[in-house]
């Protein structure tokens, strides 16, 4: 069986320009970190941020957060020497913006083990762009060293000229494609942001549809919607006790000969264990997470 995916339900944007918050995210639960180079940096404060986002990842205290590194694209003023100083900054992963094909894939990966970047550094797209909606498909399968997707729904909205709908149905393709792409090579697959902060009943919503969609979790843009994340993109207790139970259920009926069961009026088979072992599995290494993360900060 594949291993556990890391638990990845909240995956929070700071900018690199910003050494309060680079600070500040040692300290909040979130799963994972997005280190901006990118759109979340001024022109004339690229340089500073790259060497802030070095600084920080050198001095370290980011527990077990995930932290990847979001680079400027190779064709702006700022993408080479970004991917240089990614290669050996010690961020798990490097996020590339606006992806539109496997070729631009392959272009950051020659660039990162040119400047040194160790074969543990892994590879993340941003899917973005109608492009990139397009030739998801073979981005997702672009490198070995791809590990999951983000959806960034704020410039693909700009792109499409479509609406920010609290339904979000003209990103429902883009959201499926992605989606579909990630499951297809074993990547995490990461929703867009919710833009408005003041709108926690939406922002929920949104989690739950991401959630729903299959989605391992959201990206973030301000520490307050980090616990709403957490809390819909965990395996709830009522998933939890019918996993556990169905998990128990199945193993006595193969243990009797039998392939299937019956639970609660359900049919039960190998692939609905094979699920509820994933959410077991996911709830511990959660669990993991926040002790960690709780003892660190006391
Ligand atoms: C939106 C913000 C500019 C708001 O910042 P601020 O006014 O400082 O908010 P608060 O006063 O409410 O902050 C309270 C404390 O929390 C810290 N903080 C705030 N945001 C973050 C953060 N993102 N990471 C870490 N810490 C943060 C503040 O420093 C305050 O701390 P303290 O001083 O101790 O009280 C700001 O939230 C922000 O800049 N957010 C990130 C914006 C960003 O990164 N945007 C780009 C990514 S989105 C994107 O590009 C998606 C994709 O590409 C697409 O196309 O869809
Ligand atoms: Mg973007």
């Amino acid at each position: 069986m594949a291993a556990t995916p890391r638990p990845r339900r909240s995956v929070l944007y700071m900018p690199g320009s910003n050494p309060r918050a680079l600070a500040k995210a040692r300290t909040l639960a979130a799963d994972g970190l997005i280190l901006d180079l990118e759109d979340a940096v001024a022109p004339d404060a690229k340089e500073e941020a790259r060497r802030l986002v070095v600084a920080a990842l050198a001095e370290g205290g980011y527990g077990g957060r995930e932290l990847l590194l979001r680079v400027n694209g190779l064709a702006t003023p700022w993408g080479q020497a970004d991917l240089v100083a990614a290669a050996t900054a010690g961020a798990d992963a490097v996020l590339i913006p606006k992806v539109e094909s496997a070729d631009m894939v392959r272009q950051v990966e020659a660039a990162l083990v040119a400047a040194g970047a160790p074969d543990s550094l892994a590879l993340w797209c941003m899917i973005e762009t109608p492009r990139g909606v397009l030739r998801v498909a073979e981005i997702a399968e672009a490198s070995p060293r791809l590990a999951g997707l983000v959806m960034g729904t704020s410039d693909l909205a700009k792109d499409l000229h479509c609406a920010h709908t609290p339904d979000r149905q003209p990103l429902v393709t883009a959201l499926g494609l992605t989606l579909l792409a990630a499951r297809a090579n074993g990547l995490a697959a990461l929703d867009g942001v919710h833009l408005d902060l003041d709108d926690e009943l939406g922002f929920e919503a949104a989690c739950r549809q991401g959630r729903d969609f299959g989605f391992d979790g959201k990206t973030l843009i301000h520490p307050k919607t980090i616990a709403a994340a957490n809390r819909v993109f965990a395996p709830s207790s009522l998933e939890l006790d019918w996993s556990r139970r169905i998990i128990a259920a199945h193993a006595e009926a193969q243990a009797a000969g039998r392939g299937v069961v019956v639970v609660d009026g359900r049919l039960v088979e190998q692939l609905h264990v094979d699920n509820a072992r994933r959410l077991v599995d996911l709830a511990a290494r959660i669990g993991e997470l926040d002790a960690a993360q709780a003892e660190a900060g006391r």
